[in-house]
């Protein structure tokens, strides 16, 4: 069966947030209401305790500070009175603070009101006695259940009609759904045997003397859901969640939300729906239960922590039969009394508190100061007309109750007292805050719209459960077919209409009556009518067996094309599979295509980047050589200015010492020939060696000049020498062959075999073929010198030059062995200048090349 779900907004339906200017013009039009507070002072434990409290009047009452209070002197024994709605002084009976304060809440709610109702004192005062009692003294909270079934007992809903949504709301389930609902819930107490708690304090029926509140909209099915938190140490804990199998899970704190409406709401509380007290006192027993389980977890003390009892009322119109709920979310209306026991009201320093202890108490303090905090600024917004923010949101406690102070409602306060005399600085505490709560003002509550603005008719619900008496009686009295009796056959037969009664509380037996004899008319005119329909019936069968038969025909050809549809579709499908596969093959080539452009434009940015290194080391190197030419240029050409310079020191150091010879081989001549040493020039011998050619210079004895000083000491067959050749010589066949002693041989010399101490000597060995193609072997031959940088140079002083001429090309005998040292002094090959550039860049160079044959 199909379920319709609604959901429905929990009242009161908050207007939305107006501009300041005209929210001020339109709160003045609000009716509200101040905050009622009612004071309760509870017995004295013992005789002996002194009292510090006197009843003034039924409204009034003093207190007198003893002489232990802080402020004894500066009050001067003077007592303060303060002033409430009632005082409820130590005779009174549980019975009259609830008729005085409660009961107008429950009629509220009943009404559709919501109402808060806070008990506030110090430990010990008796708020948890006034608000939960005990089983010879049942407190508010039973009592209200009590008057609260009394009242709806008769028109309360079926169970799970109405279902929390988890979100502050309500959905509203259709029967048969409600219906599932309540045979899964047997089925699940069947199987777990559920216990039944029952609770020795408070448990037990309603008093006799509860009476039924007025108020209640007959036509309205009611429904009560219970649901039970403690906040602690500012978290909310859910006392009505199921309890798991460990038992010493640390329990889950829950967050407090606004729903559509803006109402604040714990989110995701269990809420209970209760159909008696029994049921509401067994939730509240369990939830008891779980507190003191969640205490000894937490380690933490019961009055040490705020309990909220709360009892929401859902009602709903029935449907115009009277008999089922009406399911339509805008017409449920939800109402809301919440029962909170505060935490007791203390300051630190008197109970000594330390570690867990001082932070609870810091806790309630800080939500107790922040509910004085809202209310005062709420009065004081009151008094002068200011907009100052309330800091609901300070703490847990007061953003729970954001609404009823914001919204509208009946919000109510019973400040508990112990009049003993130790507990008066925190009484007058208590007392100060009370009595400035009274000037907060909350708004009236609208009230319910009447049954008739929903387009229902009014008492529906007793005209339905007349109609079923009177049934019920006709059944009793023989007359069994008023069982199938229908108030109305609809359109094809009228029945003749029901009278109009005026239903009264005397009337009810005469209205039976005449509601009889008129269903015993309606059942004759039924059978006739019944007839008439058999007789209509026959032709409407007769009617549908054709209708049957073109329907089954049509169905034949339905099948048919429903088969050739089922052929075409198979054919699309594959058609379809088809494209998909290509459209994939299609994407992976794309993809492919793709990848590979990708590769190529990498490829050939990497090309770029190489060439680009490439021809900036080619620039970095063609660089690098002209550095090095240059610099070479520069050694060069500073070696040659040295050497020169050097050569011409020598030769005039050499004149000079030849002057002097001269000069001297002059006075000895003359001393000889008995010439006056005195007479001619010295200088005449000096010029006549200057004007002598150079074959005769070059026969006098040579000095030795500073270069060959530089070579290395080696007396004539002990010189090292140093072979250089190329490394596939071949072997010149001539007659005279060059020989040396201490030969080392290299193709490819190195700096070290120069600069080698042993080498004193150099020789080049070059083959290359003559203008008659004749083998000639070139020996460059050189001193080896060291350099003053620690290097050493090779200074040529002759080339020697092998050949073997064959007999046969011979001109002349003298043309055998020549030696050509001539020709290559007057014009070096270009060979030569190749070799000095090859030793040029392994050897120190020399300018002055002295060539020998
Ligand atoms: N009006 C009263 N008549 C008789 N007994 C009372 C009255 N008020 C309180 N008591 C007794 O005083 C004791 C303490 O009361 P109760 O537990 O209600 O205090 P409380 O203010 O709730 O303390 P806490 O802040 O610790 O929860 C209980 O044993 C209770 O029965």
């Amino acid at each position: 069966m199909k379920s319709t779900r609604m959901r429905t907004p929990a009242r009161p339906m908050l207007p939305p947030k107006t501009p300041k200017s005209r929210q001020t013009s339109r709160e003045n039009l609000i009716q509200k209401d101040p905050v009622q507070v009612f004071c309760r002072i509870r017995p004295m434990q013992s005789d002996a305790d002194l009292s510090c409290v006197r009843v003034v009047s039924s409204s009034t009452v003093a207190l007198i500070p003893p002489e232990s209070a802080i402020n004894y002197k500066i009050s001067c024994n003077k007592e303060t009175q303060y002033v409430f709605k009632h005082i409820f002084d130590v005779d009174s009976t549980q019975h009259e603070v609830f008729s005085t304060v409660a009961q107008p809440l429950v009629e509220g709610l009943i009404k559709g009101r919501n109402g808060l109702l806070f008990s506030y004192g110090v430990t010990g005062s008796g708020k948890t006695f006034t608000m939960t009692g005990n089983k010879q003294n049942r407190g508010i909270m039973p009592r209200c259940l009590d008057v609260l079934f009394k009242t709806i007992s008769d028109y309360q809903a079926k169970k799970f009609v109405f279902k929390p949504d988890r979100l502050n709301g309500f959905d509203v389930l259709s029967e048969a759904d409600a219906m599932l609902h309540r045979q899964a819930e047997i089925n699940s107490r069947l199987t777990k045997l559920e216990r039944q708690y029952t609770d020795i304090e408070i448990a037990s029926t309603a008093s006799s003397d509860v009476t039924t509140l007025g108020g209640i909209d007959e036509d309205n099915s009611y429904a009560v859901f219970i649901t039970y938190v403690e906040i602690y140490n500012n978290s909310v804990f859910d006392l009505l969640e199921p309890i798991t199998n460990n038992r010493n899970q640390t329990p889950q704190t829950k967050i407090i939300r606004e729903d559509v409406n803006r109402n604040m709401f714990v989110h995701g509380v269990t809420e209970v729906e209760v159909k008696s007290v029994e049921e509401a006192l067994n939730a509240f027993h369990t939830g008891q239960k779980r507190k003191r389980m969640g205490h000894t977890i937490l380690n933490a003390e019961s009055s040490r922590s705020h309990s909220v009892f709360t009892i929401r009322l859902v009602q709903a119109p029935v449907d115009n039969n009277g008999e089922y709920v009406l399911q339509d979310r805008e017409k449920l209306i939800v109402s809301q009394l919440s029962l909170v026991d505060l935490a007791g009201s203390e300051r630190t320093n008197r109970t000594k508190n330390t570690g867990q202890r001082l932070r609870e108490a810091g806790n309630i303090n800080n939500s107790l100061m922040t509910l004085r905090n809202c209310l005062e600024i709420l009065r004081e917004n009151l008094m002068t007309g200011a907009n100052k923010k309330v800091p609901y949101r300070d703490t847990k406690l007061t953003h729970l109750f954001k609404n009823y102070f914001d919204g509208e409602g009946q919000v109510k306060m019973i400040v508990c007292i112990n009049p003993r005399s130790e507990d008066y600085d925190e009484t007058a505490h208590v007392m100060k805050f009370a009595e400035l709560t009274q000037e907060v003002q909350i708004a009236r509550p609208t009230p319910m719209k009447p049954t008739l603005d929903n387009g229902l008719t009014p008492g529906r619900r007793k005209a339905n459960q007349l109609f079923k008496q009177a049934v019920q009686n006709l059944e009793e009295n023989g007359n069994y077919d008023a069982r199938s009796l229908e108030i109305d056959l609809g359109l094809i037969y009228k029945l003749p209409s029901f009278p109009d009664f005026q239903l009264r509380n005397d009337n009810i037996s005469d209205i039976l009556k005449e509601l009889m004899t008129c269903l015993e008319d309606r059942i004759k005119v039924r059978q006739r009518l019944n007839e008439d329909f058999d007789a209509r019936q026959k032709d409407v069968r007769q009617l549908i067996y054709s209708i049957e038969t073109d329907n089954l025909r049509l169905k034949t050809e339905n099948a048919a094309v429903t088969a050739t549809l089922n052929q075409e579709r198979e054919r699309i499908k594959i058609l379809e599979s088809k494209i998909i596969r290509y459209e994939t093959m299609v994407d992976n080539l794309n993809r492919r295509i793709r990848d590979k452009d990708e590769y190529i434009a990498q490829v050939e940015q990497d090309l770029n980047e190489k060439q680009h290194q490439i021809s900036k080391k080619e620039q970095e190197k063609e660089r690098q050589r002209r550095h090095f030419d240059n610099k070479l240029a520069q050694e060069s050409g500073k070696k040659q200015r040295e050497l020169e310079e050097k050569l011409n020191d020598q030769e005039r150091k050499f004149k000079d010492r030849m002057r002097t010879q001269e000069e001297k081989l002059r006075l000895v001549t003359d001393i000889v020939n008995g010439n006056d040493v005195r007479s001619g020039p010295v200088s005449n011998l000096i010029d006549r060696f200057e004007a002598a050619p150079m074959s005769e210079r070059k026969a006098r004895p040579r000095t030795v000049t500073s270069l060959r000083n530089h070579r290395r000491s080696k007396s004539v067959g002990n010189e090292g020498w140093l072979e250089h050749k190329a490394p596939t010589i071949v072997a010149p066949g001539t007659v005279l062959q060059p020989y040396y002693k201490r030969t080392k041989s290299v193709t490819s010399p190195e700096m070290k075999d120069i600069t080698n101490s042993r080498t004193s000597r150099y020789c080049l060995i070059t083959q290359e073929a003559d203008t008659d193609g004749e083998l000639e072997t070139k020996l460059y031959k050189g001193d080896v010198i060291p350099t003053n940088t620690g290097g050493a140079q090779v200074v040529f002083d002759g080339v020697e030059c092998l050949k073997q001429i064959s007999p046969t090309a011979i001109k002349s005998p003298s043309q055998i062995r020549k030696r050509k040292s001539e020709e290559n002094r007057k014009t070096p090959s270009k060979k030569s200048n190749d070799i000095g550039n090859r030793c040029s860049t392994g050897i120190e160079g020399h300018s002055s090349k002295k060539q020998r044959i």
